[in-house]
């Protein structure tokens, strides 16, 4: 019996659900995703916002922003043209059209997003995520919500695209761990249909 892999030193763990994820390196060219890095981290109206646990308020370990067009969401900043630009190159990978995007912003390694499952009813069942990132690469945990010892690693490189899909949202969650290693910037999009 094959042992799963976790934490693989790049690109996807052996054994990956690829009915869960799929994973492209080089979407982008190095150097044209040094451009958009430096592009998102400079022109990009970035929030802290707050969470609230234990009936306690936090700031959010990380830096966002939204745009897109849709009326089901207050507040989003509309298209701009590279936003644009990479909606359409990531759409016909995805199959569906993406009506906005979460953009967010890792300064370094003590930036985060902790486990959690982006399965809001506006994104309807079983939603398709296109995830883009830029800059320093982070890994990207899922593991099964019934089972924890059931897990994988995607280490998401500078220009890479990941698909996110089927039953993802459902039965597992996923999250980018904060690091003690020292961390450069940054930044990942998620592409999403709102319906
Ligand atoms: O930064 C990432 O790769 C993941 C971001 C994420 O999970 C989200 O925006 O919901
Ligand atoms: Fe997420």
């Amino acid at each position: 019996m094959e042992q799963i892999q976790l934490f693989a030193e790049a690109g996807q763990s052996r054994g990956l659900p690829k009915h869960l994820l799929e994973y492209q390196p080089a979407l982008y060219g190095s150097k044209e995703s040094d451009t958009l890095l430096q592009f998102f981290i400079n022109n990009t109206p970035w929030q802290q916002t707050t969470q609230t646990l234990w009936h306690k308020q936090y700031l959010t370990p990380r830096l966002t922003c939204w745009y897109g067009e849709t009326d089901r969401i207050a507040g989003l900043l509309p298209w701009t043209p590279e936003l644009q630009a990479i909606r359409e190159k990531v759409e016909p990978l995805a199959g569906i059209s993406f009506n906005c995007v979460l953009l967010n912003y890792y300064r370094n390694g003590n930036d985060s997003v902790a486990w959690h499952s982006d399965k809001e009813s506006v994104l309807g069942s079983q939603p398709t995520i296109a995830s883009v990132s830029f800059g320093q690469v982070r890994s990207f945990d899922i593991r099964n919500k019934h089972n924890h010892a059931e897990k994988y690693s995607v280490r998401l490189e500078h220009g890479s695209f990941l698909l996110m899909k089927g039953s993802l949202q459902e039965d597992w969650h996923h999250r980018i761990a904060k690091s003690a290693r020292p961390m450069k910037p940054r930044v990942n999009l998620t592409f999403r249909r709102v319906v």
